[in-house]
């Protein structure tokens, strides 16, 4: 759906995309995670036409971009940065401008289209409003309907969840999932590694300008080959695992071992008591952490 190769764009000396081949494929939930200044913004304004690389190449659902790209909007709704609509007038009208100004979908269809685009966001009842009344968070919303009016196989988002409270995020990523069920292919911004680990099913990590890493995100969270166990006998346990046994933590125990039904089994024949027990996982926070070295506290961890 998205593929660039080397895509490159400096401002002066200061490179802020650098030799980027992202791989975007159909059904894909697209997690496009830096931190800030990291150059997802300009990578995002380059995929829709706004910005010109300085060298490489960018497809957009097949096509070269951005030779042909107006071929290819009518199929992509985009969100970048602060959508800008009139404060006077209310969502609704805004929507309704927006909807004449863009092909396809005729003006009989066009009230539908709208109620739909709003239900959908969650802003059906306060359309009425002046879109100056409304939160951050709103306008976010209100900018995410006029993505979803043309019903597009591919959203480009940049940083949707902006200014929503974690109420308002849980509700956009609800809304992407349904959206992507339904055959939507998601590609979106974020500094926040909860937020991408949470929606996504695949993960571009960008760090200065650079993709360090793109990644379906099952692969990255592989499992560690320990397993963690709980049990209120840990001293028997231990006995039982010499050798095994990596840490110790009161009640809890982190074990090496590949199989946590074998492991299970032969705790449970020595007589020990097992109240939880799970393969151990690496958070994506300590994928991104190993990958990035010590500046990566630079990304958000928190949701
Ligand atoms: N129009 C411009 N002229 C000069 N430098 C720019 C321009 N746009 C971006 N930059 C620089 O390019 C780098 C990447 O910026 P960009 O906005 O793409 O990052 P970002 O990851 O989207 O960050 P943020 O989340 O803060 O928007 C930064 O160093 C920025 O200062």
């Amino acid at each position: 759906m998205i593929v660039t190769r080397a895509l490159t764009k400096a401002y002066g000396r200061t490179i802020a995309v650098n030799a980027v081949d992202l791989d975007v494929r159909e059904g894909d939930r697209y997690g496009f995670l830096g931190p800030n200044g990291s150059g997802k913004t300009t990578l995002v304004r380059m995929l829709l036409g706004l910005v010109y690389a300085t060298s490489g190449e960018i497809e957009v659902l097949g096509e070269p971009v951005p030779k042909r790209v107006a071929e290819v909007l009518p199929d992509v709704g985009a969100l970048v940065e602060g959508p800008a609509a009139y404060p006077h007038l209310s969502g609704r009208r805004n929507l309704a401008l927006l909807d004449a100004a863009g092909r396809g979908g005729g003006r009989r269809t066009r009230r539908r289209r709208i109620d739909d685009a709003l239900d959908q966001v969650g802003l059906g009842g306060v359309d009425q409003r002046p879109v100056k009344a409304y939160s951050l968070g709103m306008r976010q919303r209100l900018g995410l309907a006029g993505a979803l009016l043309r019903k597009p196989r591919l959203l480009i988002l940049d940083e949707p969840t902006n200014g929503l409270d974690p109420q308002g995020i849980k509700e956009i990523r609800e809304l992407l999932t349904a959206l992507n069920a339904g055959g939507t292919t998601v590609f979106l911004s974020s500094h926040l590694l909860a937020e991408v680990e949470q929606l996504c099913t695949r993960v571009g990590v960008v760090d200065r300008g650079r993709l360090v890493i793109q990644e379906d995100l099952a692969a990255l969270r592989a499992e560690t080959g320990r397993v963690l166990v709980g049990t209120p006998d840990p001293g028997a346990a231990a006995a039982v695992l010499d050798g095994q046994l990596e840490a110790r933590e009161g009640d809890r125990l982190v074990i090496r071992h590949a199989d946590p039904a074998a492991l299970n089994a032969l705790l449970v024949e020595a007589g020990v008591r097992v109240t939880s027990i799970h393969a151990e996982q690496r958070t994506l926070e300590q994928v991104v952490l190993d990958l990035t070295g010590p500046g990566s506290d630079r990304f958000g961890a928190a949701g």
